[in-house]
């Protein structure tokens, strides 16, 4: 927490959690599907980071410094986590920032409570969502759409934004989204520690605007 204005010591953070990724082959050139349908030439797996207590503590760190500096402690009353992934991340920070953790499945459990909205929403809450990759945004819009009546201004705080549209889109809900790593800035950490070559940054950038 000492560090949290010291913006080297962030962009360190950054840097060693970009080519860690890429080292464990948590960041991946190749040709991938991706939950919206579309197709993709690189994939993030930030799941990988659970297997990995340093750079897990690292990301945690970073989201905490985005959230108590960007959005501030007292603006929001809980953290809702997109499932799957995304719970790995809002669970942790939930318990770091003493606020109560809930999550949105992406359908109702077909047994037991049949319960969609998992944990204990007061109506009239400030929300901030966790999500581990933005893309489109539609997983996310579909959990802020899922609470929607029960909350008021909600936020958003990724770990990596794809710059595919997802900023736009919530524009549109009035909701603002933050990212901790942009994918910009990812793809010229790769490129200036000779993790990718020239060709495959472009090729990275040039999807930014295509999907
Ligand atoms: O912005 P979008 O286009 O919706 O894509 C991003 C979503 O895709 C991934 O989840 P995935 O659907 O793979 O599920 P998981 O978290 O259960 O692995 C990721 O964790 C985001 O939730
Ligand atoms: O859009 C997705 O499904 C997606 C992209 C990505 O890079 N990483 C991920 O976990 N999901």
């Amino acid at each position: 927490m000492s560090n949290l204005r010291d913006l080297d010591y962030q962009e360190q953070l950054r840097e060693e959690i970009v080519t860690f990724l890429y080292d464990v082959g948590a960041i991946r050139l190749g040709n991938f599907t991706l939950s919206s349908g579309n197709h993709s030439s690189f994939y993030i797996d930030l799941r990988m980071l659970q297997s990995y207590p340093l750079y897990f503590r690292k990301t945690i760190s970073l989201l905490k410094t985005v959230i108590l500096l960007g959005v501030g402690i007292d603006n929001f009353d809980y953290i809702c986590s997109i499932p799957t992934s995304g719970t790995i991340f809002g669970s942790s920070l939930a318990y770091e920032l003493f606020k109560p953790h809930i999550y949105v499945r992406k359908d109702p459990k077909t047994y037991g409570t049949q319960k969609k909205i998992e944990g204990n929403l007061v109506p009239g809450s400030r929300v901030l969502f966790i999500e581990d990759v933005v893309t489109t945004g539609n997983s996310l819009l579909s959990a802020v759409k899922s609470i929607a009546d029960c909350t008021t201004h909600n936020r958003v705080v990724a770990i990596i934004d794809r710059k595919q549209g997802a900023t736009e889109k919530f524009q549109e809900y009035n909701v603002f989204v933050d990212s901790v790593i942009s994918i910009v800035r990812a793809i010229e950490i790769l490129r200036n520690n000779n993790r990718i070559s020239h060709e495959d940054y472009n090729t990275i950038k040039r999807e930014m605007t295509k999907i």
